[in-house]
């Protein structure tokens, strides 16, 4: 049953604006006596904060809350007040029980016993934060009884008149359902929040997706007249999912002029004499390009793309959002689920639906992605994507790309493809431009970092208060939070606005090998990376966190894997990876007042352009999906980004249960007993024997503090199989782990393998510890 204020003359005619508390037989007839399911008798008070009662028998009693019986405290307590904006919906529900909780003290026994009186009733429904986890929100029914049918219902105008004064809550939204999300419990999820958004009264078109880019059609096709009627569009599914939606939107609206293409770049820097080719495999910063800006709008050729007619105008219009209001948000029912964990802070599907009920939001930057790839006639051709979680190329794509073959396999897809991509271990050539910001607060693993020696890094570790401090973005992180949601002015946050004022020095390169190249808008922070592929990025600080993995041998690649499945691991204290915050167009690419436009832009892939131009750069589909965890309910989110998650999840080694650093250290000492005298550099630092790497390793976790127990296991069940498959064969004559006869047909049959005669020779530049014995199967 509704009940609107029509019937209700004198209440609508007080004003909610004024804090004056309502009581009892006041002027506006509202009568305070109450009572309160489960709890009595109480005295009902509103005002346009808040709604809150006191029991009449904690009055009786002094205290109701910390009441003892034979000296022993009863936890009676209870909430006594509930914020308007925590309130979420006001139903009134007719005749029923009212349950009334009473202690009674007679006996020797404690007793409680509850009492039901049937009266006229209504509901106040909101939440409360999970006890064990702040972030969790659960829901909360407070239901009031009076045996006046008119002073319930005067009460539930009253309430509702001043949660109606509410400001950014939704009344219409779009919803897609992904019903194969995840472990397939789209629709299941969707089951779930819908009473609550039904009981706040927010109407829902809901469309559940029959097919991958069902969702992206219906947003590009939607008329500016269906879009208005939205207060915002909603994504019950998982990263990808929600990515797919965000550029549904922005790839048919939002207008920018492109950066330029490749080859005008090049073209420009010879132009300057300032183009170079790599020349050696390591990857090596300089400022060839520090004197322009290739991405600035006024150097952009025009040109059309991506249906974006301003594009050719190379003016940087505002995106067009639908209305002010207008919102995205998500709930999770994904595979990981990494936006709404970096976001909400509760990877929790009523969590979010409250979350969007409400009308909270919170900002987040974007990055475009711009792909260039020649056409037929010999010209670039821009493809552009949007995300807001991570971007990224070589391993995060590759896993993402082979994972979409299993997706039968629900979320052990990731572990699968994971397992296969980090085995292939493929590296790429590539040349990478990126904005510098000069700043002391970046980040501790900044350039300045990278370029120090071991030692400095060494030394840093063991004197904590010298480091740098981390700034890891949480729940309620104060980077974040400095980006006020009433803000609407295309700003940075007070810590990135000081941060850009240092300047940029130009425009970088860094080129070399590598095995992944990425740039995180957030940090991605997911149930198995519980603190992100970079910690210290923030929802909306105006940076991408570019991280460029160089090629390493397989144990080193683990190990950095590892430390990012760890908490308060880093994975980026390696030397074989790159982290730079990088700004890209501040002004010239801000979607619309509430988010700040970024370029990640990548070019001049050199010597290996036929293998790019294949693959092309490019953000993978489900990757950009995936790494949004945005709050329920706010923002732009990422746009097809491969969640971080994703990643971590696709390498089951680093689970904790699957004892990844055991393994690293099981196949470290069998190398060094298959190659005690190689050199080996230690953080160009020490120089040691292989034989003495798996001890150097276990030295290192005992400084750096890690658990030395898995390091351990690693070395004795390697030195297990070194001991039965070479030392107990060559002292006996017997080989008890010898692979058995069918393994070598079956292996020869697929024609697997490399042959020591095989006129195809091993990369050069790849790393020499696991190149494995090369004997050829079969032969003698
Ligand atoms: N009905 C559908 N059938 C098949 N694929 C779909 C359907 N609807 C959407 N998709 C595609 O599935 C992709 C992945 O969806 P989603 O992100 O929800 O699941 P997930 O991959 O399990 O979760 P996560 O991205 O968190 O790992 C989306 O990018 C979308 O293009």
């Amino acid at each position: 049953m509704e009940i609107n204020g029509d019937g209700y003359g004198e209440i609508s005619a007080f004003d909610p604006e004024m804090k004056m508390d309502v009581n009892g037989g006041d002027e506006l007839g509202l009568s305070p006596n109450l009572f309160l399911d489960n709890v009595g008798e109480v005295i009902l008070t509103i005002n346009s904060d808040e709604l809150s009662w006191k029991s009449l028998a904690s009055t009786d009693n002094n205290d109701l809350n910390s009441s003892s019986c034979l000296g022993i405290k009863l936890n009676t307590k209870a909430e006594t007040e509930l914020k308007i904006s925590d309130v979420y919906a006001v139903e009134f529900k007719n005749w029923g029980l009212i349950h009334q909780s009473v202690i009674s003290s007679a006996g020797a026994a404690l007793l409680v016993r509850e009492h039901g009186v049937e009266m006229y009733r209504f509901a106040v429904h909101g939440f409360k934060r999970s006890s064990t986890k702040r972030s969790l929100w659960v829901l909360a029914t407070y239901t009031f009884g009076n045996a006046d049918l008119p002073t319930c219902q005067k009460w539930v105008d009253k309430i509702n008149s001043f949660v109606n004064k509410e400001v950014g809550r939704p009344k219409r939204l779009l919803v897609f359902v992904h019903p194969l999300s995840g472990k397939g419990n789209g629709c299941m999820t969707w089951g779930t929040v819908y009473p609550i958004f039904s009981r706040a009264k927010v109407k829902t078109k809901v469309i559940v997706t029959e097919r991958a880019g069902h969702a992206f059609d219906v947003m590009t096709s939607l008329s500016n007249k269906e879009l208005h009627s939205y207060d915002g569009v909603v994504a019950v599914g998982g990263d990808g999912f929600f990515n797919e939606i965000l550029n549904g939107l922005l790839s048919s609206r939002h207008k920018a002029p492109y950066p330029p293409s490749p080859a005008e770049v090049i073209d420009s820097a010879k132009s300057r004499g300032t183009t170079s080719r790599p020349t050696e495999t390591t990857p090596e910063i300089s400022q060839e390009y520090k004197e322009q800006d290739p991405l600035l709008p006024s150097e952009a050729p025009t040109r059309t793309g991506s249906g974006c007619d301003s594009c050719t105008t190379g003016e940087s219009a505002p995106f067009p959002l639908p209305n002010e209001r207008f919102r995205f948000g998500i709930i999770p029912s994904g595979s990981t689920d990494a936006i709404v964990i970096c976001t909400t802070g509760a990877r929790d599907p009523i969590t979010s639906a409250l979350q969007i009920i409400l009308g909270k939001s919170v900002r987040l930057d974007i990055a475009q992605v711009v792909r260039w790839k020649t056409t037929a006639s010999s010209t670039d051709a821009p493809s552009v994507r949007y995300a807001a979680s991570f971007a990224g190329y070589g391993f995060y794509g590759d896993v993402i790309r082979e994972s979409e073959k299993y997706r039968w396999m629900g979320p052990k897809r990731y572990d699968y493809a994971g397992t296969k991509v980090f085995l292939k271990h493929k590296s790429y050539e590539a040349e990478i431009a990126y904005l510098d910001v000069q700043t002391e607060t970046a980040d501790t693993t900044s350039k300045k970092d990278l370029l120090d020696t071991g030692i400095q890094q060494l030394w840093r570790s063991w004197i904590p208060s010298k480091k740098p401090k981390r700034e890891i973005c949480r729940m309620n992180c104060q980077i974040c939070n400095e980006s006020p949601e009433t803000n609407h002015m295309p700003t940075r946050n007070p810590t990135a606005t000081q941060e850009m004022n240092h300047g940029h020095s130009g425009w970088l390169r860094c080129k070399g090998r590598f095995l992944s190249i990425g740039g995180a808008v957030i940090s991605c922070r997911n149930e198995r990376a519980p603190d992100g592929l970079v910690a210290n990025a923030h929802l909306a600080d105006g940076f991408l966190d570019l991280i460029l993995i160089k090629d390493c041998p397989h144990a080193f690649y683990l190990w950095h894997l590892t430390q990012l499945a760890r908490k308060g691991g880093k994975p980026l204290n390696f030397e074989f990876v790159e982290h730079f915050k990088t700004p890209a167009f501040r002004p010239y690419y801000c979607i619309c007042n509430r988010t700040r436009y970024l370029k990640f832009f990548c070019f001049d892939f050199n010597s290996r352009s036929d293998v790019l131009q294949r693959d092309g750069f490019e953000v993978d589909t489900d990757m950009e999906a995936s790494f949004q965890f945005l709050l329920p309910w706010s923002i732009l989110g990422q746009f097809r980004g491969s969640s971080y998650n994703a990643i971590i999840a696709a390498v089951p080694m680093l689970w904790s249960p699957f004892m990844a650093v055991s393994l690293v250290f099981m196949l470290l000492y069998v190398w060094s007993r298959e190659f005690p005298n190689a050199q080996i550099n230690i953080y160009g630092v020490v120089r040691l024997k292989g034989f003495y790497l798996p001890w150097a390793m276990l030295a290192l976790d005992l400084i750096f503090g890690a658990p030395l127990k898995p390091d351990i296991l690693g070395i004795i069940a390697g030195h297990l199989y070194y001991f039965l498959t070479v030392l107990y064969p060559l002292s006996t004559g017997k080989n008890i782990l010898k692979t058995p006869l069918w393994v070598h047909k079956v292996v020869v049959f697929w024609g697997k393998g490399t042959q020591i005669n095989s006129p195809v020779q091993p990369n050069p530049s790849a790393g020499i510890a696991f190149r494995g014995r090369g004997r050829r199967l079969g032969g003698n």
